[in-house]
């Protein structure tokens, strides 16, 4: 097997290839000691582990001998944050605080020890001359840093201070370092969920006047969507202004050929799309046409005096997890496969995008955003016509997962209750009503949202 060998003190332990353990030694911040569970897969397969690893490949690793718990090398496993398939390991070793082999330094961060090359640190230097803290941008010259080298470092606690060969001092964090060299970042933990899971559990909400009013209650209205994919703001003046203060919180609306906030009246075909009419609607992700598709979709029904008009959530994500685990080779032809969607509107509007259906974070693996909606598929122009079967079995194994009863959580939206969905992520539809529904609808753009969270420190 092509591989890199991980040696320890005492034991040749895992075997990978170097494709996959460059950045994965570097992934060590989560890392705890090898557990049982690594102890009973090992043994299920005598000596083959077969792990996805960023969402590139399969790789085999073989961990020889039985002695998993040996103290050099510890393993994370992060089925939740990460996809299920990652896993980190790294090796713990006891390195000096700070060591240069002349073009990076060796550092402690967290429980990880990771080679920080020297232009790196430069480039990241944090000075007042290096960098305006005010406007919070870069000044250093990154492309005129050359022949770097270290005089002197020093770490005490938590600061790390080097002394550059040109007379430049540098102190940094070793937090700061930790979070920022080769790491995800925070994340929220996500709550992949099905129909019989989201069931068990109270639909996540929060109260208007909480989220309206406090930054703790807007705070947990991000979370939820972080967490969840979705979240519903409760007791809204059923109102367009109501939906508009539950939305302006977060950002402002993104403007589309639908306007910024649209009012569907059952049967007024006010825009070309079925969404205008009484039919029910399969799972669906909207604006995949767009080529950054809408962040948050935003539903409030104002009034509805007839049967039906229940709305329908799928978390994209667990449908496009299952597939993972269950069809490897469709999950990578959908990550790796671009389609076009559009939306046409009499002779104004041609909206068409191409994007893969599902899109994954190339360092993590983790899923990041799944742009599924059958009704807006453009002419497949875009597949060779040897893949093109595969492509179809592979949307359709995606479609199947999406499509099964146990993936649906239905919910009835009544006035006053405004339904915030990561449209990146979860997909919603619903069921064909009788009677007039009045259904109040607006986008919020990805970046605003996800900025907001971010500057609440949710990501
Ligand atoms: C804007 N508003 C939500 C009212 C309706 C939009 C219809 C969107 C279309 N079905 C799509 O998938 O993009
Ligand atoms: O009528 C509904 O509840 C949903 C409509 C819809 O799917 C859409 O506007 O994209």
């Amino acid at each position: 097997m092509l591989g890199y060998r991980l040696t320890s003190r005492t034991t040749k332990l895992v075997w990978a290839s170097p494709r996959w353990l460059v950045p994965s030694l570097q992934q060590g911040e989560h890392c705890r000691p090898l557990s049982g569970c690594y102890s009973r897969k090992a043994q299920a397969s005598n000596k083959h582990y077969r792990w996805m690893v960023s969402g590139l490949n399969t790789r085999l690793l073989s961990l020889s001998g039985s002695k998993l718990l040996d103290q050099d090398v510890c393993g994370s496993w992060k089925p939740k944050t990460f996809s299920s398939h990652h896993c980190a390991f790294s090796i713990r070793s006891n390195p000096k605080d700070a060591e240069s082999d002349g073009k990076s330094l060796s550092l402690r961060l967290g429980e990880r020890h990771v080679q920080v090359p020297l232009l790196w640190l430069r480039d990241h230097c944090r000075c007042q001359s290096c960098y305006n803290s005010s406007t919070f941008q870069k000044n250093v010259d990154t492309y005129s840093l050359d022949n770097l080298a270290l005089l002197e470092t020093n770490v005490e606690g938590d600061a790390l201070s080097i002394k550059w060969q040109d007379g430049h001092i540098t102190d940094y964090s070793l937090q700061w370092l930790d979070q920022n060299f080769y790491s995800p970042g925070a994340q929220v933990e996500r709550f992949l969920w099905d129909g019989p899971r989201m069931n068990e559990k109270p639909v996540p909400s929060t109260a208007y006047e909480h989220h309206v009013n406090s930054d703790d209650g807007l705070k947990s209205t991000l979370k939820n969507i972080l967490e969840y994919g979705f979240c519903v703001v409760e007791g809204a003046p059923a109102t367009e202004e109501g939906t508009l203060s539950v939305t302006d919180r977060i950002s402002f609306p993104l403007e589309t050929v639908y306007g910024r906030s649209s009012v569907m009246v059952s049967g007024e075909m006010e825009h070309s799309d079925t969404a205008y009419t009484s039919m029910p609607l399969g799972p669906h992700i909207d604006t995949t046409y767009c080529t950054l598709p809408a962040g948050i979709q935003v539903f409030h029904c104002f009034s509805h005096n007839g049967q039906g008009g229940e709305t329908l959530l799928v978390d994209g994500f667990k449908a496009a997890e299952k597939l993972r685990r269950l069809h490897l080779s469709h999950f990578n032809t959908l990550v790796n496969t671009t389609i076009p969607h559009e939306y046409i509107e009499g002779s104004h509007y041609h909206l068409y995008s191409l994007g893969t259906v599902l899109s994954t974070d190339l360092m993590t693996g983790a899923l990041t955003q799944i742009r599924f909606n059958p009704y807006d598929r453009a002419p497949l122009r875009t597949v060779p016509p040897q893949d093109i079967p595969h492509f179809y079995d592979s949307y359709a194994a995606l479609t199947n997962i999406i499509r099964s009863k146990d993936s649906a959580f239905w919910i009835k939206l009544n006035p006053g209750m405004v339904l915030l969905v990561d449209n990146w992520r979860v997909m919603h539809g619903r069921s064909s009503f009788t009677g007039r529904r009045v259904l109040n609808g607006l986008y919020l753009p990805r970046d605003d949202w996800m900025s907001r969270a971010r500057a609440m420190g949710l990501v």
